[in-house]
């Protein structure tokens, strides 16, 4: 399977002077397309800092990162450009990604116009694919769960947090992207509506075979039900990784079991 990102011996430090510190050290990682890879690890591990290096939001410090084999350091890089235009990004709370004076299929929409004006093409052109943009649009809206009849017109504070997060969704899968990237993506939902998110991730799974997915989780309830393969991080390093299962069912490093035991009580 292809290789869609990777990165290797990733350091990175924040702050300055006697308060510099490293967050990150000597990692190590790579996605397939099709590919679901969850990171966990307890707060302050690195995670979302690695998260965001994978992205081109954070430069690191010493390493190098690639996108479908091409260097992403450098905004000017053909990798970085690829990049932004092939990802998408799902954060933890979904009102804080969504305009509250925008309808749903405008927000929605929103990464499918960027792209057009990034190409080149002009306003009319713009208001000449809103047409190809609506069906899209509201494939992604189906493919959450979401029926573009109802939601399409309504705006963030008619929609409930479970609904505006599979929103968020919708616009990160709408134009397909080769990754995508979830941080947190339950953590601000409650209980009820996180069965949901996870039938909407699984459902882009299967409407995106080959998009590779990334899902930083403290649940490990709903890694359990995204992931293939596991990433377990501690103190900026990587500590553990396998298959889903193994490392799940079995294992190998205390961390791990204790973060396991903590999930399980
Ligand atoms: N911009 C920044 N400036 C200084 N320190 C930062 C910055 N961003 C993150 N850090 C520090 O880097 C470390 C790793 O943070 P990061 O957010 O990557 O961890 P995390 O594993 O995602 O945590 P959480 O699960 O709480 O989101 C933390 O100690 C954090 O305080």
């Amino acid at each position: 399977m292809t290789i869609v990102a990777q990165g290797h011996a990733i350091a990175k430090w924040f702050g300055k002077g006697a308060n510099r510190t490293q967050v990150l050290h000597d990692v190590d990682f790579h996605i397939r397309a099709g590919e679901c890879l969850a990171i966990i690890g307890e707060s302050g591990s690195g995670k979302s800092t690695l998260t965001r290096i994978l992205l081109g939001l954070e430069r690191a410090d010493s390493g190098t990162v690639q996108f479908m084999g091409m260097p992403v350091e450098g905004r000017k890089s053909a990798g970085y450009r690829a990049l932004r235009q092939s990802s998408g990004l799902v954060l933890q709370h979904p009102f804080a990604s969504l305009d509250p004076t925008w309808t749903v299929e405008r927000s929605v929409a929103e990464p499918l116009m960027i792209r057009k004006i990034v190409a080149g093409g002009s306003l009319r052109g713009v208001e000449r694919i809103k047409d190809t943009a609506t069906a899209s649009v509201h494939k992604a809206l189906q493919s959450v769960g979401l029926d573009p009849r109802i939601f399409a017109t309504r705006y963030p504070d008619q929609l409930s947090g479970g609904q505006a997060q599979r929103v968020a969704i919708a616009r990160a899968i709408v134009d397909e992207p080769q990754l995508i990237v979830a941080d947190e993506p339950m953590s601000a939902i409650d209980v009820a509506a996180r069965i949901q998110i996870i039938d909407a991730f699984a459902a882009m799974r299967q409407s995106q075979p080959d998009a590779a997915l990334v899902v930083v989780s403290h649940d490990l309830g709903v890694v359990q039900h995204l992931a293939d393969r596991i990433m377990v991080m501690q103190n900026g390093r990587v500590v553990e990784e396998g298959a889903s299962d193994q490392v799940l069912m079995s294992p190998q490093c205390e961390y791990t079991k204790t973060l396991i035991a903590a999930a399980s009580m």
